[in-house]
């Protein structure tokens, strides 16, 4: 249990520990006492912050080349935390295996402060380098925890509220940290489940990529787990254990020494034969359920989540409007024949997301995707960036000169989100690649052809900074031959479905539900960050549910609950979701009415209703 980390309790820690030279009783947790002592170990001063050099641009680029499967792995978990650091004003950061911060996002004031305290990318957090902090004491202490105000180990970091959960590989490798960090003054309850349960889809994932010649046995004790981020992996190697999961080792009561010395009869009697669901005997442990993935038996994502919808309209993973399908079909005819395209729509419409599946649609599926985000490269980067450069060509250049994005998407195809933001002098020279099909880097050399196709997005109503003069027309006209717009979430024509497909493929467990009522403020809310917020939310929610327990309009965030315009029709109760038909509904809100007027009294409300009180508990629970 965390011991009370009241800023009273947390000073008196403090000052008993650092003045007085004694170890405070209960008053800070124990993982906290630990890596105080650590840091006094390593003769940390508390008052002094040492000087944190932030890595180079060069040096940050390269730490995060290195890392590029982390943070392909981590993405679409940022993406869904994005939501509930913007409405709690945090920043989520993703580390390396040593606590370099590779990326943070999130909340742009409180980033700034953040950055005060050198919480920012390049900077090193680990704890021998920036004392106790939740990542690189979550990473000393090999599991997932919260470190709040007067807590860390250095007094200017008073200000912090920080979660952190390190990211296992299936070899029981620490490879980084994701964290949700935001101000002390802020009750940030939920932080550490949040990234606990990201770290968890994130450690999920490294297995999709597959185990060549190895046997992969997927298990959990509830065979509704299977598919889920929450069942067990085990890896064996000709029957010995390589690789694993926290819950498939957890399953057995091992933990991550056990790779490498367990055999599989050690574990189960034996491993499931051919296609399908199996029980199975394990050693000591019971029943459990378990299936082996197979080429064409065991999909590697979750059960389900390429389903269509029933009556929404998709394209890859992406939920549109009719009209949306067939311009992306479109879209990767025209990439095919060598035509831009610009998909054009508010943040979070799901414009990258297009991109890709264009690319994996497309002609060019096998060579690169290569995305740059205009609004995010420094002004003074960009043109190395894009264009590359010879060896020497400017103070800061690498050693042996620098291939440019433009050249990487040799092949492939070029997608340049924010295209709108480039500067004007970028976008002569973009204009002049697209219609030489070369590339000259900076620094000079000789020029190279170039092939790839090229995919713009952005947020800005292009056409009007072609007017105010900001956008060059000619590039404009070069660019826009074939532009799709993708609606906001608020212009889709039927909200609720969405709300209901997200729901199935974020939550991935039939027992969780949310109440009608829920689902109607959730499909009610205008959604300003679009579906990346919704998304958000939607995790969020699902981080908090139970199995079989409804999630009600409690759980949701104060702005969604508070801002969803009222929906006609029904009237929709905290009970759980379905499809009733008025009766159904009315019904239900009468018996809702009646509990409330007992005061939640179902023996009470069932007797005014004239139904005996399980018929009532039935009816409430049912979710169908
Ligand atoms: N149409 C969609 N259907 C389902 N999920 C979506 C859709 N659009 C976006 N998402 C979700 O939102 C996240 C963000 O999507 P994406 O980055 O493609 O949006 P974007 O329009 O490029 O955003 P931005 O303009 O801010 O760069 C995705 O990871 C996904 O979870």
């Amino acid at each position: 249990m965390r011991a009370d980390t009241g800023s009273k309790a947390v000073s008196t820690a403090r000052r008993q520990f650092f003045n007085e030279g004694r170890p405070p009783q209960s008053l800070v947790a124990e993982p906290i006492l630990r890596s105080w002592r650590r840091c006094a170990d390593l003769g940390l001063d508390n008052q002094v912050l040492p000087s944190l050099v932030p890595l180079t641009e060069g040096e940050l680029r390269r730490a995060s080349e290195r890392n590029e499967r982390l943070r392909r792995l981590s993405r679409p978990e940022i993406e869904s935390l994005y939501a509930e650091a913007m409405q709690t004003g945090c920043v989520i950061i993703l580390t390396d295996a040593s606590g370099l911060i590779l990326e943070s996002r999130g909340h742009t004031a409180f980033a700034s402060r953040a950055a005060q305290v050198a919480l920012r990318p390049g900077v090193d957090w680990s704890e021998s380098a920036t004392g106790t902090n939740a990542v690189g004491t979550a990473l000393l202490e090999g599991r997932p925890i919260a470190v709040h105000g007067g807590e860390h180990y250095f007094d200017p970091h008073g200000i912090l509220s920080c979660s952190a959960a390190p990211i296992m590989d299936p070899f029981g490798r620490a490879v980084g940290v994701l964290d949700l960090s935001g101000p002390a003054a802020v009750d940030h309850r939920h932080a550490l489940g949040l990234v606990r349960l990201a770290a968890e889809q994130i450690e999920h994932r490294f297995f999709d990529d597959g185990f060549a010649g190895l046997q992969v046995l997927r298990l959990g004790a509830d065979r509704a787990l299977l598919g889920t981020a929450r069942e067990g992996v085990l890896v064996f190697d000709d029957g010995r254990l390589v690789a694993a999961n926290r819950h498939g080792l957890g399953l057995f009561g091992i933990d991550w020494s056990a790779l490498g010395t367990r055999s599989v009869d050690e574990l189960v009697e034996r491993l499931p034969q051919g296609a399908g669901i199996a029980r199975m005997e394990t050693a000591g442990r019971g029943v459990l359920f378990g299936r082996m993935d197979g080429e064409e038996t065991v999909p590697s994502r979750p059960r389900g989540a390429r389903m269509a919808p029933r009556g929404l309209p998709q394209f890859g993973e992406l939920l549109l409007r009719e009209e949306d399908e067939r311009g992306l079909l479109r879209a990767v005819k025209m990439i095919d024949a060598g035509v831009p395209v610009l998909i054009q729509g508010e943040t979070g419409t799901g414009k990258e997301m297009a991109a890709r599946e264009v690319h994996r649609r497309g002609p060019r599926a096998a060579a690169p995707f290569v995305a740059v985000n205009c609004a995010a490269i420094p002004e003074t980067l960009i043109e190395a960036e894009l264009f590359g450069y010879e060896e020497g060509a400017f103070t800061g250049a690498r050693r042996h000169g620098r291939k440019g994005l433009l050249r990487e998407a040799e092949g492939g195809v070029l997608f340049l989100d924010e295209i709108g933001d480039m500067p004007l002098s970028l976008q002569s020279r973009l204009l002049r690649v697209l219609q030489d099909r070369e590339v000259l880097p900076l620094g000079g050399g000789r020029p190279v052809s170039v092939d790839f196709a090229l995919v713009c997005a952005t947020h800005r109503h292009l056409k009007g900074l072609v007017e105010s003069g900001t956008f060059r027309s000619d590039l404009y006209f070069r660019i826009a031959h074939y532009t799709i717009e993708l609606p906001a979430v608020r212009d889709l024509p039927d909200r609720l479905a969405t709300v209901r497909e997200l729901w199935r493929r974020v939550a991935r467990d039939e027992r969780l539900v949310l109440t009608a009522a829920c689902e109607e403020r959730l499909a009610a809310y205008d959604w300003p960050g679009n579906f990346r917020q919704l998304v958000g939310v939607l995790r969020m929610l699902a981080a908090l549910a139970e199995p079989g327990q409804p999630v009600g309009t409690d759980l949701l965030p104060q702005e969604v609950s508070e801002n969803a315009r009222p929906q006609p029709a029904r009237a929709a109760s905290d009970a759980p979701a379905s499809e009733p038909a008025d009766l159904d509904a009315i019904e239900l809100a009468a018996m809702r009415r009646a509990l409330d007027a007992h005061g939640g009294n179902v023996s009470k409300a069932a007797r005014a209703l004239g139904i005996n009180r399980s018929t009532l508990y039935r009816r409430l629970l049912s979710t169908h």
